[in-house]
């Protein structure tokens, strides 16, 4: 499990081993590990000009002291002063260590930066850190285009301009590695955020785990503590029936791809409710399914259902299923239908665009006035979370990074999984992983758990199914069963 915790927390922590150690020492060990890091990513690159991006802050003072450590090991260091103010320390130590310092603290950058920029070998990016403001301050707005494409850059903490808590996307210098110090924080791990983080390297200072987090994230050797895996005594129905409303005459494959998902996946039977089209495909794709209505423990609804074409025993079936108590995962057209908080576990699974359409329904404000697609791209969870706590419901929203948001009133951590190669961006794929929510909610598991676990194992699946190369959901779908029970040989 990796765990992130927010802002105050981390400060919180730093503080009271602060308060341990002589003055100093806790950014010298940051300062310390930052530069052996930089140094050796110079060994294995052969590089030696390094630029040290040097903010206002503690941030700061970190690069600007890594930067006096490589310069007294015979780098060529330049640190740009970018703050209003530099840590004093540090810059004492910067001076003694022969690094050559210029300063561009306001408006445009003198020419000597803007060449050191263009040839840097490495740019460490200590601007700013969990003091920042979303977005890069105002002189500095320029810094990713100045940067030659060529240089390593290496950022302190976080990338600069990154909103800290992850929340909001923002312009930012985006890094090829992120150097954080003992704790991950929510901007190494979510959707807004992540793809400016780059590999992300966790030094350990000394500053112990808070005791909650905000941000997790599963592991694949999470995943054999987690799902579930039927005992001797167990039969079909005690591992979960699905009941699934999914596809409709037009959209036909989206039933085989999500009945096809939740049955690799392990669920105990899936009972189909569909019109004629996409049971006849059923009946040969996916034999051991079982069509019409009985005894379920979880539905599964939406993939590739158009209420306009629906039929009406599939809308009937539907409409009973969200009035029972039993858990819900509700998908694509799915999520039309729920317009009522729902106390029983449900889990909706809507990408960015049916999160808007999802939002605007509910009448979800966006910073302007009416929700725009810009609002949701810019602040994906935010928005997520005001859904979850509207309709009670657990909303996991897909993307390159997937984030599952509970309602407040569950108040345990945003998780969110990055597992699948970018081809996973592919028709039917969210069918898929609504098939593997589905069977995960019928054996039991929690919406957020179900949600979390079922995006790890789509993305690993979707990587086997063709390493580095294009996947089909089909394939996904059909891979899924070989990755569960690779994930379960994994030592936990
Ligand atoms: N607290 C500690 O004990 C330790 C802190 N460390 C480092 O200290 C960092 C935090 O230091 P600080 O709290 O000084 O925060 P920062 O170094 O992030 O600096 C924040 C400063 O920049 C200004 N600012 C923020 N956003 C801005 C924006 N968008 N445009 C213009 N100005 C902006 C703020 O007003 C503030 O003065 C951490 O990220 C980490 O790198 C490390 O040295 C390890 C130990």
């Amino acid at each position: 499990m990796i765990r992130a915790y927010d802002v105050p927390a981390v400060r919180a922590a730093e503080e009271v081993v602060r308060a341990q150690l002589p003055d100093g020492e806790l950014m010298q060990r940051a300062a310390t590990g930052l530069a052996q890091v930089i140094a050796a990513r110079q060994s294995e690159e052969g590089s030696d000009r390094v630029v040290v991006l040097v903010g206002g802050g503690d941030n700061g003072g970190d690069a600007l002291y890594a930067g006096a450590i490589l310069a007294a090991d015979g780098a060529n260091v330049l640190a740009v002063l970018a703050g209003s103010q530099t840590h004093e320390g540090a810059l004492g130590a910067a001076e003694s260590a022969g690094v050559l310092l210029e300063e561009w603290r306001s408006g445009e950058p003198p020419a000597a930066v803007v060449s050191a920029l263009a040839e840097a070998d490495v740019v460490v990016d200590g601007i700013l850190g969990i003091g920042g403001r979303p977005g890069l301050p105002e002189h500095l707005r320029a810094i990713p285009d100045l940067v030659g494409t060529d240089a390593l850059v290496v950022a302190v903490d976080l990338p600069s301009g990154c909103d800290p808590e992850g929340q909001v996307r923002s312009d930012a210098l985006y890094a090829d590695e992120t150097v954080t110090f003992s704790l991950a924080k929510p901007v190494h791990l979510m959707p807004a955020t992540e793809q400016a983080v780059g590999l992300l390297t966790v030094i350990d200072i000394g500053v112990p785990e808070p005791e909650v987090a905000a941000v997790q994230r599963f592991s694949h050797a999470d995943v054999t503590g987690l799902w579930p895996v039927p005992a001797p005594g167990d039969d079909k129905y005690s591992r979960g029936v699905l009941g699934v409303v999914t596809g409709g005459e037009h959209y036909t494959g989206a039933a085989v791809l999500s009945v096809t998902a939740a049955v690799t996946a392990g669920v105990g039977m899936v009972r189909y409710i569909g019109p004629e089209a996409p049971t006849g495909l059923l009946r040969h794709a996916v034999p051991e399914t079982v069509f019409g209505p009985g005894r379920v423990q979880a539905w599964l609804i939406g993939s590739g259902l158009e209420l306009d074409e629906a039929t009406a025993k599939q809308l009937s079936t539907a409409r009973e299923a969200l009035a029972s108590d039993l858990p819900v995962v509700l998908d694509a057209g799915g999520l039309d239908l729920l317009n009522e908080p729902r106390s029983a576990p449900t889990l909706l699974t809507p990408h960015l665009g049916e999160l808007l359409r999802l939002a605007t329904r509910l009448d979800i404000q966006g910073e302007g006035g009416t929700l725009t697609d810009a609002d949701v791209r810019h602040a994906p969870t935010v928005v997520a979370g005001q859904v979850a706590d509207r309709l009670g419901c657990t909303v996991l929203v897909k993307g390159a990074v997937t984030a599952v948001v509970s309602p407040a009133s569950v108040g345990r951590p945003i998780l969110t999984q990055a597992d699948g190669p970018s081809w996973l961006a592919t028709a039917g794929a969210g069918d898929v992983l609504g098939g593997v929510c589905g069977a995960l909610l019928a054996s039991g598991l929690d919406p957020a758990t179900a949600g979390a676990l079922g995006a790890l194992v789509h993305g690993v699946a979707a990587d086997r199914a063709n390493p580095g190369g294009p996947v089909r959901a089909l394939d996904v779908a059909h891979e899924l069963g070989r990755t569960v029970a690779h994930l379960l040989r994994l030592p936990a």
